[in-house]
C-alpha cells in the first residue's frame, strides 16, 4: 500500500466537496437499500461526519500508532447504529464505486488495490474492536425520562434511568437518541457521579434549529424513552494525584465537571476544589443554587460564578472565564479540568500554561458543535 498516493487521490475526491458523500450514500442505498433505514432521515450531518473521518483516516494511514484507537472508538461507535460485520464489504464496495467515480481516468488498478488493502485494514480494525466489545456492553442502553427541570427557557436538566447498569467514569460522555428523532445521536456528559439508582443527569442546552437538543432542552416529557450509546472519553480524575484541583466550566459544559466534583466529595480527604461556572448573564447560571448548597456542605469546596456580557454589579465576576480564571491566583500546584465553548477551553488552557501549569496537568475534551 501506497501511503502517499493514497493520501493524493484522496486529496483530488475532496477537493470535490458534498458532492462526495452524497454520491457515496446514494450509491449505497441503491446496492442496499434495506441500509436506508439505519441513517437519520436528513442526512446533511451524517455526510459532514463521514468526510471528516474518512480524511482524519486517510491522514493518519502511515501513523497506525494514532489511527488504530480512533478506528477503534469508530467500531465501537457504530454498534448503536445496529452495524455488524456484513455491512463493511457494502460500504467498501460503494466506496471504492465512489473513489472511482471522482477519480475518473486517474483511477487504475494501483490505486484500486492500494484502496483495498487500506479499507480492509480499517474494516478489520473496526469490527474486531465491536466484536471485542459486544462481550462487555449492549450496543445500546433503554431509558425512561425519570425527572425534567427547565431551568431557563434554553437549559433543561434531565433525569433518566436506564433499563440496565450503565457502568461509567465521571467526565464521560454518552450518546443519546431523542424520542422522535431516529438514529441521530448527540454527545451529552453525565453530570453526577454514579449512583445507587442508576439514575443519571443531563444538561441540556438548546442550540439554535438542532433537532436533537430543541426535542431534549423544550419537547421531552417525563415517561419518555431515550437510548444512550456505550460512555467514551477522556476528561476524567486523576485519582492518584496528590494536588488541589481547578474546574472551570463554561455554561452547560459544567455537566461532566460536576460529576468529577461528586467524585471528588467521595474521597475519604478531598483535595481543595476551585470551581469556576461562566455564563453569558446571570440567568444562565442555571445550577449555581446546587452548586452554592453544595459549597456551604463541603468545606473542600469553592464555587466562583462568572458572567461576561453584562456587568453582574458585583453580585459575580465579572468577565470571560479565561481572563477570571488568570486574574484570580497562582494555579501552577492545581490540576485543571476544562469544559464549555472551544474557544473558552483553548484559551484557558493557554492562560494556565502561560501561568506555569504543566500541560499534563491540565485535562479538557473539545466537543464539536453537534446539534
Ligand atoms: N451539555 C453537556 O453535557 C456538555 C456540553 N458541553 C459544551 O459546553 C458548551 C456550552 O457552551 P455555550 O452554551 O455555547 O457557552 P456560552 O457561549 O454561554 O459561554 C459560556 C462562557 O464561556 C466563556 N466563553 C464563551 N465564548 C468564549 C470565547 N470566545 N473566549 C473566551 N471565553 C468564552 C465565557 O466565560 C462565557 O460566559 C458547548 O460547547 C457544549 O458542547 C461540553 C460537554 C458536555
Amino acid at each position: 500500500m501506497d501511503a502517499q498516493r493514497l493520501k493524493d487521490s484522496f486529496g483530488q475526491v475532496a477537493r470535490q466537496g458534498d458532492a462526495v458523500a452524497l454520491f457515496f450514500y446514494a450509491d449505497l442505498f441503491v446496492r442496499n437499500p434495506h441500509l436506508r433505514d439505519m441513517f437519520p432521515v436528513g442526512m446533511s450531518a451524517q455526510r459532514d461526519r463521514l468526510l471528516a473521518a474518512l480524511g482524519r483516516i486517510v491522514s493518519h494511514v502511515d501513523d497506525l500508532p494514532a489511527l488504530v484507537p480512533f478506528l477503534q472508538q469508530l467500531g465501537r461507535d457504530h454498534r448503536k447504529f445496529g452495524i455488524v460485520a456484513e455491512h463493511y464489504p457494502q460500504v467498501g464496495a460503494s466506496l471504492l464505486a465512489t473513489l472511482r467515480y471522482f477519480l475518473g481516468e486517474d483511477w487504475n488498478d494501483d490505486l484500486a488495490e492500494d484502496w483495498n488493502s487500506a479499507y480492509s485494514l480499517v474494516a478489520k480494525v473496526m469490527n474486531d474492536a465491536a466484536d471485542d466489545d459486544s462481550l462487555v456492553w449492549p450496543a445500546w442502553w433503554n431509558a425512561q425520562v425519570i425527572g425534567i427541570e427547565r431551568r431557563r427557557f434554553d437549559i433543561t436538566v434531565l433525569r433518566a434511568v436506564p433499563d440496565r447498569p450503565l457502568p461509567y467514569r465521571p467526565g464521560q460522555s454518552v450518546a443519546v437518541e431523542a424520542p422522535g428523532r431516529l438514529r441521530q445521536w448527540r454527545y451529552y456528559s453525565m453530570a453526577n457521579a454514579p449512583r445507587s439508582d442508576q439514575t443519571i443527569d443531563f444538561h441540556v442546552r438548546l442550540i439554535d434549529g438542532g433537532p436533537v437538543s430543541t426535542v431534549l432542552a423544550r419537547n421531552v416529557q417525563v415517561g419518555d424513552r431515550l437510548r444512550l450509546g456505550a460512555p467514551v472519553g477522556s476528561l476524567t480524575l486523576d485519582a492518584d494525584s496528590p494536588r488541589d484541583v481547578l474546574l472551570v466550566a463554561g455554561s452547560t459544559g459544567l455537566a461532566p465537571l460536576k460529576a468529577i466534583m461528586e467524585e471528588i466529595g467521595q474521597r475519604p480527604v478531598p483535595p481543595r476544589v476551585r470551581l469556576y461556572f461562566g455564563a453569558r448573564t446571570a440567568d444562565a447560571l442555571y445550577d449555581l443554587e446546587d452548586l452554592r448548597k453544595r459549597a456551604a456542605e463541603s468545606p473542600w469546596l469553592t464555587v466562583t460564578a462568572a458572567v461576561s456580557d453584562e456587568d453582574p454589579g458585583g453580585a459575580f465576576e465579572h468577565g470571560l472565564l479565561p481572563d477570571v480564571v488568570a486574574r484570580a491566583g497562582n494555579w501552577s500546584g492545581h490540576d485543571a479540568y476544562l469544559c464549555g465553548p472551544p474557544d473558552m477551553v483553548e484559551q484557558t488552557a493557554d492562560r494556565l500554561l502561560r501561568l506555569g501549569v504543566p500541560g499534563g496537568r491540565i485535562r479538557f475534551e473539545t466537543f464539536g458543535g453537534d446539534r
